[in-house]
């Protein structure tokens, strides 16, 4: 895919990942929006630390780069308590969990990435940890099996995913906690970009930082990229000042539109609009007509596009609502999706 995509793409590139490590909140604190998640997790931390005891498990849900490992990490901080940190690809076999479960230490935090990606045998492992903090250690094969329960250390599962709707039930239900993150408003994304500027030890007027808030896509990992990408067009061009104007002549460079729309977004939208009459399609047939997977229309794209009233999702399909078509500068049917029913 091309480089101005990547701009907008909510996922983390890989000489990325060190600034954002830098640029994470450590604190409950520190974190900004998702008020609700925040308190919620807050009792829940705070009355477990209270009893002594480790809390429920928790699990975050919510479109990439929404702060779900920041908020994990969160978790092992203020529980004061040691983090493993894994993933759902890297669980291939129970073994591979087994090893993991057997070793952590009394009220550590195992963070899961990608819980919906693990695979089935460590998943009903999963379960019985979670549930008795006890595994079974399957010794031998085929009729002559047995199991070997283990005890393990109670401990405080966080799980993160992009696709909640993809977790078991059973896995689901065994989670005391789940955070819901929504994509962020203007103004939190506002003062995530001031913490980001001063970490950064960039000046930031204000009507920069709302240019840049209001075209990052509701997604803070976004607001950090985009002021970067501003920051070298302003030292070049404007000896450093990032005001309104040079805030959108570098994002306008760099593609991204004056809603944050991605080049991604573009491509579904027109999709939906010139090939599709503006739907019901099909997720699949829309995925191939922009050439991509259909998980990444689904997780990437949509979420962002139907937050902004842009997009439907209807049993019958995929579907643009009428602000999708002035969107792209096309004028509505009369009978679009949302548009003001005429008597
Ligand atoms: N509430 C917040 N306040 C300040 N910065 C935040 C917040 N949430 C996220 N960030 C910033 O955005 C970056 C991305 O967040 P994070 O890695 O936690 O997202 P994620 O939801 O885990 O994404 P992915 O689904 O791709 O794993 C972090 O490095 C952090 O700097
Ligand atoms: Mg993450």
């Amino acid at each position: 895919m091309e480089i101005e995509r990547d701009l907008v793409s909510p996922d983390a590139e890989n000489d990325e990942l060190q600034i954002e490590a830098a640029l994470r909140p450590k604190r409950l604190g520190e974190f900004i929006g998702q008020g609700r998640v925040r308190e919620q997790l807050s009792l829940v931390l705070e009355s477990a630390l209270r009893r002594r005891r480790p809390p429920d498990h928790v699990l975050m849900s919510g479109s990439p780069g929404l702060g779900k490992t920041t908020l994990a990490m969160i978790v092992a901080a203020e529980l004061n308590a040691p983090l493993r940190i894994t993933s759902g690809p890297a669980l291939e076999r129970a073994g591979d969990l087994a090893a993991i479960l057997s070793t952590l230490a009394e009220g550590e935090v195992l963070f899961i990435d990608e819980i919906h990606r693990m695979a089935r045998p460590a998943e009903e492992m999963l379960y019985l940890a979670m549930e008795d903090f006890r595994v079974d250690i399957i010794v031998g094969k085929g009729p002559g099996a047995t199991a070997i329960p283990l005890d393990i250390s109670p401990f405080t599962l966080v799980g993160a995913t992009t696709r909640a709707g993809l977790l078991p039930a059973p896995l689901r239900d065994r989670f005391g906690f789940t955070a819901h993150m929504d994509f962020y408003e203007v103004s939190e994304l506002e003062q995530v970009l001031y913490r980001s500027a001063k970490l950064l030890r960039v000046t930031l007027p204000d009507e920069g930082a709302h240019e840049i808030a209001r075209r990052s896509r509701g997604t803070p990992r976004i607001a950090n990229r985009l002021l970067r990408r501003v920051r070298d067009f302003a030292d070049m061009r404007a000896d450093g000042l990032i005001n309104q104007e040079i805030a959108s002549a570098a994002l306008n460079l760099y593609e991204v539109d004056a809603n944050g729309l991605d080049r991604l977004d573009r491509a579904v939208l027109g999709a939906l609009l010139k090939k599709f009459g503006g739907g019901p399609v099909g997720l699949s047939t829309l995925a191939v007509a922009v050439g991509e997977e259909a998980e990444t229309v689904e997780v990437v794209a949509e979420p962002f596009l139907v937050r902004q009233g842009l997009l439907a999702r209807t049993p019958r399909g995929r579907v643009a609502t009428a602000a999708a078509w002035s969107h792209l500068g096309m004028t509505p049917p009369p009978d679009a999706f949302g548009a003001p029913l005429l008597d």
